[in-house]
């Protein structure tokens, strides 16, 4: 009876193939390249004929170097990068090259499905996002828009993993893994699939062309065709195996299936697999997936952007000495290297901050520390890093109880010790490093029915190495290390968004000239002025705010500060509580200046707030847009209108990603410092606030230093709304004189504005009809 299996890992760079037997022992291994396009930045393409080739040449080497006749071998499995999007005509051939799981392209249409505000959306940190670009639905949706051609003649659009099954056996089905972790389907939902988010982003085409059967893992796909057998040199016939994507299959591989246990696979980057058998989602995690590894065995996934990646940068740095030696002379160096703190934000932060803009960092360095307290306080902060993943999964409900542990770092002792330690889990280690090969043998083993089932077949298959037990007084002195490392990003954070907007490249191609839409749009917006009532008197609110309404202000804009976003305190929802109950039909226009603005959107709104304004800036939302997105998205389901603010110094093009998907219904551009009221208007607002304005048909604002004699100007350079509060509050001219004057001066900037080409009326600037109109256009 044959009782071989081969495992096949198509990874990012190659596919490598593994022959095992039936104890899980590897024989042979055996890799095939395939070339990756990159023909522009942020893209990244693959043929998937190649994936074919490579697929026949590592199998047949593998097998051959094994010393394994072909009949011997008792099943295949394959499993593959995630989410590599193919579109596949009716015979099967693909329609244009396939979009590899990096492919950027589809960023804008990320925070798109992020503002849809599906509950599908939930594993995406329980709904605050981020959505990557990297996932099914963004990526169909960029070949909807992009190239409708072939999304409309595509008879099918799947993984690389789906393609190469249906090339082995003639059968089309996806696996529960990939479409759980990144098509947004879910077991837990009748039917599976996330029709709903579908209709949301108007994609509901893109469902019947996913392949309709979903497979759980191992189970039999079908048996190899004529044409496959030739192409692997193996037998007509042979069992398939449902595989899944490449890191978690590792997971089986490491035998990680149990409630507690966490997989950690390590390289450039760090990637927190955990198994739980709770359902829970939640900020800072994505995930739980429902049965995407087994029935019951739900996956929980965080991830570290930089760790492999960081440490070889800083040898590089430091003359590339030999590891040992680096391990060496950092173990030589005491816990909390005398100091000495990193922060490992390299290239952002996945979780549990989801920030791409955050960045490294080297706090506390004096003249006596030297090249292995850089390497151990590198290491510290990965550990640190990791143990604040696991810290927020804990919050969540899920406690690591063991962390199994694959990847080439685990070749230092200093670096599983740390983990262990700062962590106070066990790091386990087993036999077989080539996870992803050793999880696709045993899924390849069931289906064959050398074991009866995945656990049984891990029990057998799966190998301990060793254990590396935490010392618990180290645990304990690392404590407060740990603390002060936690302190590092929100204290360094508004730094690194301020470097990102200061360095920001200019846009790179002129702006479209505005569509006769976009035209017609903009006409048809309110002249607005949005008294802040930072200058009026917080003793006589009701009476003050009364007074501006009545003088014809159509907002009222509300400034609530935290006191750490920006240096001053002021309101928040009970004062906007109040305001909307003593002045019944203000419009209150609140302007979050806080760290945490998704806090406070469900109190906002139940205070009666009309429109919710936070940074993009603020800490939690991310620059490429898909939490800002999300949170947009939530606001404006709770009744509010949705918009972003900046910073005097964040460039425009931070928010171009939320305008072009229409996830906002206003932009805020701060004029001054944030924080007081009764600053010098800055001009270097104007040519930002005109590149906007050529980008974005809905509501601009300008808040800061706005007087009678500049705002023609600013509403000329493209301002429908100005905030203005010394102005009107404590200015030469009263409120009924300033209000109204300041309405007739944007009307008259914006009469330089581009006219739409015919027959549109401008809108009514009464306010009191403003504001039943927008009730109807609310209701
Ligand atoms: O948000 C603000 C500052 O952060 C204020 O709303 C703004 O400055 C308006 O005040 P003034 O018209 O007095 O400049």
């Amino acid at each position: 009876m044959p009782s071989y299996v081969i495992g096949v890992d198509g990874g990012t760079e190659s596919l490598r193939a593994g022959v095992f037997d039936a104890a899980g022992t590897p024989l042979s291994f055996a890799s095939a390249p395939y070339p990756t396009a990159f023909p522009a930045p942020g893209w990244a393409e693959q043929r998937p004929a190649d994936w074919w080739t490579a697929l026949g040449v590592a199998v047949k080497e593998a097998a051959a170097s094994a010393g394994v006749p072909p009949a011997d071998i008792a099943a295949l499995c394959v499993d593959t990068t995630c989410c590599t999007v193919v579109a596949l005509d009716e015979a099967g051939q693909a329609l244009r090259p396939a979009l590899l799981w990096m492919d950027m392209r589809s960023a804008a249409q990320a925070a798109r499905v992020a503002a849809a505000g599906d509950e599908a959306l939930a594993v995406n940190g329980g709904g605050g996002g981020p959505v990557s670009a990297e996932w099914m639905i963004p990526k169909a949706l960029w070949l909807a828009e992009k190239e409708p051609e072939v999304f409309e003649e595509a008879a099918t659009i799947c993984e690389y993993q789906d393609y190469l099954n249906f090339n082995l056996t003639g059968r089309m089905v996806a696996s529960v893994n990939n479409a759980s972790i990144r098509w947004h389907y879910s077991t837990q939902r009748p039917g599976g699939w996330p029709t709903g988010l579908l209709k949301a982003i108007g994609l509901e085409g893109l469902q019947a062309k996913w392949p309709q059967e979903v497979l759980p893992l191992g189970a039999v796909v079908g048996g190899l065709t004529p044409a496959a057998a030739a192409h692997l040199g193996l037998p007509e016939g042979l069992p398939v195996a449902q595989g899944g994507a490449d890191a978690d299959i590792g997971m089986i591989g490491l035998g990680v299936i149990k409630p507690g246990q966490l997989a950690l696979l390590t390289g450039s980057s760090h990637l927190h697999l955990g198994v739980t058998d709770k359902i829970f989602h939640g900020r800072g995690i994505w995930g739980v997936y429902p049965d995407a590894l087994l029935p019951g065995v739900h996956m929980v996934e965080g991830g570290q952007t930089s760790t492999g990646s960081a440490v070889a940068w800083l040898r590089k740095l430091v003359g590339e000495p030999g590891y040992e030696a680096l391990n060496a002379e950092a173990a030589a160096v005491p816990p909390g290297c005398e100091g000495l703190l990193c922060l490992d934000h390299f290239q952002g932060n996945r979780t549990p901050h989801t920030d791409a803009l955050s960045r490294g960092a080297i706090a506390g360095l004096t003249l006596r520390h030297g090249r292995g307290h850089l390497f151990r306080a590198l290491i510290e902060a990965i550990c640190f890093g990791t143990e604040h993943i696991f810290e927020t999964m804990r919050g969540q409900g899920y406690s690591p109880a063991s962390v199994t542990v694959a990847g080439g770092a685990t070749r230092s002792d200093l670096w599983l010790q740390t983990h262990a330690d700062v962590s106070n889990v066990p790091f386990v280690l087993t036999k077989v490093s080539d996870a992803p090969a050793l999880g696709c043998a045993i899924l390849a083993a069931v289906a064959a029915g050398l074991h009866p089932d995945v656990p049984a077949a891990c029990a057998a298959m799966v190998h301990q190495d060793r254990v590396v037990q935490p010392d618990p007084q180290r645990h304990a002195e690392y404590a407060s290390h740990y603390a002060a490392y936690k302190q590092l990003y929100p204290a360094l954070q508004p730094g690194f968004h301020a470097a990102a907007a200061r360095c920001a490249p200019p846009p790179k191609a002129p702006p479209p000239p505005p569509a006769a839409e976009a035209l017609a749009r903009r006409a048809q917006l309110h002249s607005i002025v949005s008294p802040s009532i930072l200058s009026a008197d917080f003793a006589n609110l009701q009476s003050d705010v009364q007074r501006v309404v009545d003088a014809g202000a159509e907002w009222v804009h509300v400034d609530v500060f935290d006191g750490v976003f920006v240096p001053n305190l002021t309101i928040g929802p009970p004062v906007v509580k109040s305001l909307h109950n003593r002045v019944p039909g203000a419009f209150l226009d609140c302007h979050l200046c806080v760290v945490h603005p998704e806090a406070y959107v469900e109190e906002m709104a139940a205070s009666g707030a009309a429109q919710f304004t936070f940074h993009i800036e603020a800490p939690g939302i991310d620059f490429n847009c898909t939490t800002a997105a999300a949170l947009a998205a939530k606001a404006r389901k709770l009744g509010m209108r949705a918009g972003i603010a900046l910073q005097k110094d964040t460039p425009a093009s931070t928010v171009l990603p939320l305008v072009a998907a229409g996830a906002v219904d206003t932009v805020l551009l701060l004029s001054v410092r944030a924080g007081f009221g009764g600053q010098k208007f800055d001009l270097a607002v104007l040519p930002k606030l005109r590149a906007l304005r050529e980008r974005f048909a809905g509501d601009i604002i300008v808040d800061g230093g706005i007087t009678l004699a500049n705002a023609r100007e600013v509403a000329e350079a493209g301002a429908n709304a100005l905030v203005a509060g010394t102005t009107v509050f404590a200015g030469p001219q009263p409120a009924e004189v300033a209000v109204p004057g300041l309405v007739d001066l944007i009307a008259a900037g914006r009469e330089a504005w581009p006219a739409p080409a015919s027959g549109e009326q401008p809108a009514p600037t009464n306010g009191a009809q403003q504001a039943e109109q927008r009730e109807l256009s609310l209701a």
